[in-house]
């Protein structure tokens, strides 16, 4: 058995110790057993768990995995303590607000010899599953996907770290891109932020992707995707499936914990998401440098 602390204890946390008190039956999540959580604030037991404090996890001999579930921007030095004491971790993503900082975890966790694991229930809802299958097979033209959402909280980093969910799903629908432009409107007062990034696909088909946010802005993807042979301008609906998201990650970090998971399929996602970490950097330079900046 593993035994398993939850760092951070918002909306992520509070699923991610409900999933470890009741894991999918004969799953590899039933692996992992909670040993407490860890919270820079002082707490009461959460759904019967109890608080452990930093020092105590990173020390603990009967803790060897940690799921980080802060905020973004604590998430590379939090990896770097569980990992530097020897442990397993799983992290929301993404896992750093930098392609740099990626680089040297995973350099850490090869070190050290243990899995370090990225969420990304963004590829694991039945309505993108449905949309990779649908798109399998066609020649992409052009493409514009269109997310809008609430205010970004602070503590998320730049959009386009804290929206790499959108990002991954191009990029785990048409492959590696090149990145040829990067613009943001702000209007700080009204909270307001638009990000404007465009791409090229090995292709050198166009995407863009745009991420919206302000209050009042419900969260939303809009797609229109091109193709040689028909035009997809909403996405698919799948009926829900029977395990939660968060728990279908739980499994495959559990199936890595348990060296059940190809060799090639580990590369492969290492190298998608230090790509996708590598765009976000790119876009963040050409939004941030002055012929570009916004209103
Ligand atoms: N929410 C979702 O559906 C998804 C979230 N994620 C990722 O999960 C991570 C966390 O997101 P999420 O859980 O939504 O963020 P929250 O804002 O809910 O929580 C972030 C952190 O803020 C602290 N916090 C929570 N509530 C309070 C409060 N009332 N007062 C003060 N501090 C508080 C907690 O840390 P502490 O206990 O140390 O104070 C918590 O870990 C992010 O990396 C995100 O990208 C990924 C996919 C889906
Ligand atoms: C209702 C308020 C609500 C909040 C505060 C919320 C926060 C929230 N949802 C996220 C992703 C996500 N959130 C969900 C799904 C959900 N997440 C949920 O909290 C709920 C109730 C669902 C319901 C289906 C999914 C599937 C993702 C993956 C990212 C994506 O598909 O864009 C993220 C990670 C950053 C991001 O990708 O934008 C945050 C912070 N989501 C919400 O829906």
């Amino acid at each position: 058995m593993f035994g398993t602390v939850v760092v951070g204890v918002g909306t992520a946390g509070r699923v991610r110790i409900r999933d470890l008190l009741s894991p999918l039956p004969s799953s590899a999540a039933e692996k992992m057993t909670i040993k407490g959580f860890v919270s820079r604030r002082p707490l009461e037991e959460q759904q019967g768990v109890k608080q452990i404090a930093l020092e105590e996890a990173l020390g603990s001999e009967d803790i060897q995995v940690a799921i980080v579930c802060t905020e973004n921007m604590s998430h590379e030095e939090y990896i770097r303590k569980f990992l530097e004491a020897g442990k397993h971790v799983c992290v929301e993503y993404p896992m750093s607000l930098s392609y740099a900082a990626a680089k040297e975890l995973w350099e850490l966790a090869e070190q050290k010899g243990k899995v370090l694991h990225e969420e990304h229930i963004e590829l694991l809802t039945a309505d993108y599953k449905q949309l990779k299958k649908d798109v399998a097979g066609k020649s992409l033209q052009e493409g514009t996907l269109h997310f809008t959402g609430g205010p970004v909280p602070s503590g998320f980093g730049f959009m386009a770290f804290s929206g790499i969910a959108r990002l991954t799903w191009l990029v785990d629908l048409f492959g590696e891109l090149t990145v040829t432009s990067g613009s943001m409107v702000e209007d700080r007062e009204k909270q307001y932020m638009k990000m404007t990034a465009q791409f090229l696909t090995q292709e050198q088909r166009q995407l863009t992707w745009i991420e919206e946010r302000g209050p009042g802005l419900g969260r939303m993807k809009n797609i229109n995707f091109r193709f040689d042979s028909c035009t997809m301008d909403r996405l698919p609906e799948a009926p829900r499936e029977p395990v939660g998201l968060f728990m279908q990650d739980l499994n495959l970090f559990g199936q890595k914990l348990l060296g059940q998971v190809p060799p090639e399929q580990l590369q492969a996602e290492r190298r998608r998401v230090l790509h996708c970490l590598q765009l976000a950097d790119r876009i963040q330079q050409l939004c941030q440098s002055p012929a570009h900046s916004g209103v």
